[in-house]
């Protein structure tokens, strides 16, 4: 466990020219919360997550671990600390599950698989904990798009990264594995005090699973709060351009209930 908050400071992250963030600043993450960052297509949350993962060459800014500048970390050295899942797994891979992990684990080896053995074991309690160790000796490309997101989040989980992101990671799953998922992912997080970040579109699971929300459009930061400050009506019309009602419902859950898209918005 780090025990490092995560912060960014003035960060830009364009692709060629265009600016897609600029100049933003995030309050600390800290370690052991999860934070669910929303907004509508195109508002710039993959670039943002891309951005703080090192990955859009000419990243300008501050991304801190603790006293740690990971943007200026080599690619492994940062890989150590930070795992990021993209929205899509590639799907015309030949390897089996199996090798995709015990190759990330060799690549980045953790306290709790530091060998070819002890990798193995590790790479198949992560399935395990995913409910896919049936999976271990398939091939990615005989996968279904559900059953690649969740290997996709075990190589990002088998990691122990101090910090972990993950971009859409229940687009492609079923009701069941959407709650399950966002419950072991937030269970890790907690458990172990990474510093979490999730993008989601779907908000009630964001409001569910996760301690703080940031709601982004146009590159900028609109909201950042507890899942009940953050999910106002004036929030989802302004950000998303419908009218909404947010209600809670028998057992307590904040729900977010869109009426009508606004008349004149784009
Ligand atoms: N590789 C890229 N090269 C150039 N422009 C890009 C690239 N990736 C994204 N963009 C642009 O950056 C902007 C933000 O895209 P981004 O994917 O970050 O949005 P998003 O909020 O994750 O959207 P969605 O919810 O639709 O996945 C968009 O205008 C998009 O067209």
């Amino acid at each position: 466990m780090s025990g490092a908050s995560l912060s960014v400071t003035g960060l830009r992250v364009a692709y060629g020219r265009r600016a897609v963030v600029e100049g933003l600043d995030l309050a600390p993450l800290r370690p052991g919360t999860l934070t669910a960052l929303v907004g509508p297509n195109a508002a710039g949350k993959s670039t943002l997550l891309r951005g703080i993962a090192g990955l859009v060459p000419g990243t300008r800014g501050a991304v801190r671990l603790g006293e740690r500048d990971l943007l200026a970390m080599s690619i492994p050295e940062r890989a150590r600390h930070l795992a990021y899942m993209p929205q899509g797994l590639p799907g015309g891979v030949a390897l089996t599950v199996m090798e995709t992990l015990v190759g990330a684990l060799r690549a980045t080896p953790t306290a709790l698989a530091p060998n070819g053995a002890a990798a193995a074991a590790h790479a198949v309690a992560v399935l395990r904990r995913l409910g896919i160790e049936h999976l271990a000796m398939r091939t990615l490309d005989r996968l279904s798009g559900g059953q690649r997101q969740l290997v996709g989040l075990a190589q990002a989980l088998a990691r122990e990264p101090a910090v972990l992101m993950l971009d859409e990671p229940t687009s492609a799953l079923d009701l069941r594995h959407q709650m399950s998922v966002m419950a072991l992912v937030r269970e890790t997080v907690v458990s172990r005090g990474l510093v979490g970040v999730v993008v989601l579109h779907d908000l009630g699971l964001a409001a569910r699973f996760a301690d703080r929300l940031v709601a982004l459009s146009e590159g900028a930061i609109q909201a950042d709060g507890t899942p009940a400050e953050t999910l106002t009506p004036d929030l989802l019309a302004r950000v998303y351009e419908v009218e909404a009602r947010v209600e809670r419902c028998s057992q307590g859950h904040l729900l977010v209930l869109a009426d009508a898209p606004i008349r004149g918005a784009a």
